[in-house]
């Protein structure tokens, strides 16, 4: 059951002055240990005993977190207050690369479909087209049920090697397709290997950022992905009345992928995947390299406290273990709220309509004269770049929560206009073919494109950028298969968008259709609004505590602003900017 009002966990500061918090790792009971640093943090002692305070209310610069009814050890979470490195910002962009081609690669095919004529032997159907354009995100689908699983076995940057592989194979049979069925077998490889980067790059990159700007850096792979998107559309109009333009747009996909693995080849995993490996030497090696001037022993301890936090999951072999891990995600009560965060986020971005209202803009541009589909495509492609990129500055700021909970009703809002603005303007569907009865330049269909932007900048800013924060949510263990659900659910809902919207708009009208998806963005707004804690600023392990007895809303946004409270004071007294400082969660 769902506690969103009462904090579940009981906060309590304790308060040590900067002096006072001279280098001393104090063990407060059996199971944990606290310590605290001053401007030189090099020389620890351990004692056991109660950790000193000083009463001085205003100097707390730690904070122990108590879960009521925990039963589990105690886990001290280290933190690295740090500017980034040049090495985190390294390995985030290497990875979001795949985030381009998950843009381009699904962004690319209306532009194609329009310039392939008869290149693949047949004048495509209708039917035709949407085969081609699906076969994407059902090899997307197929992967990322696998994917996650892979990723805890092989490694996050084997995984996205592979798919550099696939992508390759996959392009290749598209630029040399002369017959229907290669290109399609081309798309479905393709799929394949966006599956496998659209899961793991975010994950890759939550595992290596430094918790404050978590939020961030797995936008970078939004933004990729968006601006990959915006490109694909660019070339594409670029590329229309080219002979075989086509295939040169999908010959461009090579480009990224190819970068990519061969950046990879120099580059190491996470090390949250090392330790799950019982790889410390080089789990501290990326430590080391992420965090210049990180003492030593602080390396040291991060890498044990990872080791402790990590329950590996028990099985004789792979397949057993791989089943436990499936029954622990279903049966620990923090992994399955996490489950329900993850895929309902998912869910919400693609049955909210974004997909299919992309294809259908030109149509709908259409109505006010506006004939040509591949610019009307970029003006809503950029404005989800553009978007993105706000919500890039706000994700760690205003929070993952505040921002989805400011797009989704303005997502509502704007539906709703549409679904008025189309009443009026008379859209009918024959077959396949939208007739419009109010054709030329009305203010109805102003309204339309309009509020048609405005829903593209509500999207963006929310529900298209947080749902791919689904890392977070889950604990090493059973990251891998967590973000798979969550993955696929991405997949399949807009495998089943893609494919019935058309059906919609003949069926219940563009005005019911707009009206169903306004509703469900606003039953999806109270989703959230219960059951979607605040994220930012927290470890990835701190997470774990706040789901483990409710969704905990209330706690997680108390907890979320302290951590800005406590970092924002840590780089105003310019103290401790560049040293590690440490929390405790205490059960
Ligand atoms: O987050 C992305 C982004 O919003 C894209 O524009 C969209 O096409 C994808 O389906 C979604 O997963």
């Amino acid at each position: 059951m769902a506690h969103t009002n009462e904090p579940s966990f009981k906060e309590e500061t304790t308060h040590v002055t900067q002096r006072q918090a001279t280098a001393t790792h104090v063990k407060t009971n059996d199971n944990s240990i606290t310590s605290f640093f001053d401007e030189e943090p090099t020389h620890h002692t351990s004692k056991k005993g109660n950790v000193s305070l000083s009463d001085d209310e205003e100097d707390n610069d730690r904070i122990q977190i108590k879960p009521v009814n925990d039963e589990d050890d105690v886990s001290v979470i280290i933190t690295f207050n740090q500017g980034i490195s040049p090495f985190i910002l390294i390995l985030t962009f290497v990875a979001s690369i795949s985030g381009f081609m998950f843009g381009y690669d699904t962004g690319y095919i209306s532009s194609a479909l329009i310039s392939i004529n008869k290149d693949l032997g047949r004048t495509l159907t209708y039917g035709d087209k949407e085969i081609i354009t699906a076969a994407t995100s059902l090899g997307a689908l197929i992967s990322s049920i696998f994917a996650g699983t892979a990723a805890d076995i092989f490694g996050r940057k084997p995984c996205l090697m592979f798919s550099n592989v696939l992508f390759v194979i996959g392009a290749i049979l598209q630029i040399t397709a002369h017959r229907f069925w290669q290109m399609n077998a081309g798309r479905l490889i393709m799929g394949f290997g966006v599956g496998i980067g659209s899961l793991i790059s975010p994950l890759f990159i939550s595992e290596i950022a430094p918790k404050m700007i978590r939020g961030r850096l797995t936008v970078i792979n939004s933004l990729w992905l968006t601006g990959g998107q915006l490109i694909a559309y660019g070339c594409g109009a670029g590329l229309n009345h080219v002979h075989n333009g086509w295939r040169i747009l999908v010959g461009l996909s090579l480009i990224p992928t190819v970068l990519q693995f061969s950046f990879f080849l120099f580059l190491p995993d996470t090390p949250r995947y090392y330790v799950m490996k019982g790889d410390y030497e080089n789990a501290k090696a990326v430590l080391r390299r992420s965090y210049i001037n990180a003492p030593e022993d602080i390396i040291d301890r991060k890498v044990e406290e990872l080791t402790e936090l990590n329950h590996s999951i028990p099985g004789k072999n792979k397949a057993v273990q791989v089943w436990n891990t499936v029954k622990e995600l279903h049966t620990n009560p923090a992994n399955f709220r996490a489950l329900i965060i993850a895929c309902g986020l998912q869910a919400i971005q693609q049955f909210t309509g974004w997909n299919s209202l992309m294809y259908f803009s030109g149509t709908i541009f259409e109505t006010v004269g506006f004939s040509n589909s591949s610019a009307v495509s970029i003006i809503v492609s950029g404005t989800n770049f553009v978007f993105t990129l706000v919500a890039f500055f706000a994700i760690d700021k205003i929070g993952r929560r505040a921002i989805l909970l400011i797009g989704l009703p303005g997502m509502t809002m704007a539906l709703t206009i549409c679904a008025i603005a189309f009443h009026f303007i008379g859209i009918q569907f024959v077959g396949n073919d939208a007739v419009v009865s109010n054709s030329g330049f009305t203010a109805w269909g102003i309204v339309i494109i309009v509020f048609i932007i405005v829903f593209a900048a509500f999207y963006a800013l929310g529900i298209g950028t947080v749902p791919w924060q689904q890392s977070e949510l889950f604990p090493t263990n059973v990251r891998g298969v967590g973000t798979s659900y969550a993955t696929a659910t991405n997949w399949a809902g807009s495998l089943v968008i893609a494919s019935t919207f058309l059906t919609m708009l003949q069926n219940i009208t563009p005005t019911g259709t707009f009206a169903f998806f306004a509703g469900l963005s606003f039953v999806s707004f109270i989703f959230c609004y219960f059951c979607y804690p605040e994220l930012s600023g927290l470890e990835l392990e701190e997470v774990q505590s706040i789901l483990k007895d409710g969704f905990n809303i209330k706690a997680s946004k108390e907890l979320a602003k302290k951590r800005k409270q406590q970092v924002a004071r840590i780089i105003d007294d310019d103290q401790l900017k560049f040293e590690p400082t440490q929390e405790i969660v205490e059960s």
